[in-house]
């Protein structure tokens, strides 16, 4: 198990974490999620050791890898790194690039990159040099190489965000395979939501240096702790309402109570996050107008515009044939929306 214990970071001025604590166990991908510049590859940084610990610990097997005053040196870590540029040497050809850090018998070695080169596809390879490979090809290596030494830990910081969205499903898949049959710690970076679903067991929201919420994907998408957590994943999309009596009142007209999920928050103004498979759509030419459809594989994706030019996307059945210009009244199922007490930033 790694482990992060209330480790605070400053940069000069700038407080980069506070307090954070988090486990990420063997065999499974912890994914850190949040905006850009909170902190996530700091975090990574000190786990590498690539940053000196200003405070708290960072905890491996139960062996300290830092501490406040001291550090155990990135080379002497088990830990592997994938970057997104994936950081070949230039002048090594794939299968060197792979053997970088193994030592041992050469026969050991070899057996070792042969079977690194199977598990990326990339067997007949060996002899190419990384600018005659594809951006997708270098990603392989570079997962390769990381995992050659057999790390305990697996670091990934935004390593697919250059490419392909087939590829990036594809390379997802095989690391976390891969992470699952040897039992590797896998922590991963990254700002998109999506790339946390398909590659996340247990997931860190970041914000501000601060953690905001850890779960399971399941936990974490149906009990966000937040308004932002909860517009982050599933396309959430924010409304604000006033909620009295059992109803609420917003710019789509009135909903029942019973459409919120969980607890409803005390009366007053609330607001909602609601997600385009929540609603539904029926014709009615006392509703609203409908600004847009799109095409999403089997259903139908309505953009809805209130009177005050707030607009809400919306899942509906192909069969319901909505058409731009048609006029549409908006139900939403029963406890499928979020809401949280306003005042928290959009
Ligand atoms: N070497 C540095 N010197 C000063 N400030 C830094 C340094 N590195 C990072 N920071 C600041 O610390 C905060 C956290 O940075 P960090 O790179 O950990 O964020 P991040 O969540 O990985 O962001 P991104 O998603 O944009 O990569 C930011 O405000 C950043 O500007």
């Amino acid at each position: 198990m790694l482990e992060f214990n209330d480790i605070s970071h400053a940069y000069a001025d700038r407080t980069a974490l506070r307090d954070v604590t988090l486990r990420a166990m063997p065999g499974e991908v912890t994914c850190l999620i949040g905006p850009s510049g909170c902190g996530k590859t700091t975090l990574l940084r000190l786990a590498a050791g690539l940053l000196p610990l200003q405070s708290g610990s960072v905890v491996l097997d139960g062996e300290p890898l830092s501490a406040p005053g001291r550090l155990v040196p990135p080379e002497k870590r088990p830990v592997g790194l994938v970057f997104q540029e994936g950081a070949l040497f230039p002048h090594l050809n794939v299968a060197q690039n792979i053997a970088f850090g193994l030592t041992g018998p050469a026969a050991t070695r070899k057996a070792m990159v042969a079977a690194l080169l199977d598990m990326i596809g990339l067997v007949g390879f060996e002899n190419r040099l990384p600018h005659t490979l594809s951006g997708g090809q270098r990603q392989r290596v570079a997962l390769a190489r990381a995992m050659a030494p057999e790390p305990k830990v697996l670091l990934f910081d935004e390593p697919y965000a250059n490419l392909d969205t087939q590829l990036r499903r594809d390379l997802r898949e095989q690391a976390r395979r891969m992470i699952r049959r040897t039992g590797m710690i896998g922590v991963m970076v990254t700002h998109d939501p999506e790339e946390v679903l398909e590659m996340a067991d247990r997931i860190a929201i970041l914000e501000e240096g601060v953690v905001q919420q850890t779960g399971t994907p399941e936990d974490v998408f149906d009990n966000p702790s937040t308004a932002k957590i909860a517009a982050m994943f599933g396309s959430g999309q924010s409304l604000k309402a006033d909620l009295s009596g059992a109803t609420l009142t917003h710019a789509f007209g009135e909903w029942p109570m019973s459409c919120l999920h969980g607890d409803a928050p005390r009366m007053g103004p609330v607001r909602l996050v609601i997600r385009p498979d929540a609603l539904t759509v029926k014709q009615d030419m006392a509703g609203y107008p409908v600004l847009d459809t799109r095409l999403g594989g089997q259903k139908l994706l309505v953009h809805v515009e209130a009177q005050d030019g707030q607009i809400l996307r919306v899942i509906a059945d192909r069969s319901s044939a909505v058409k731009i210009g048609d006029h549409v009244r908006l139900e939403p199922l029963e406890g499928s929306i979020f809401a949280y007490p306003d005042g928290e930033p959009r």
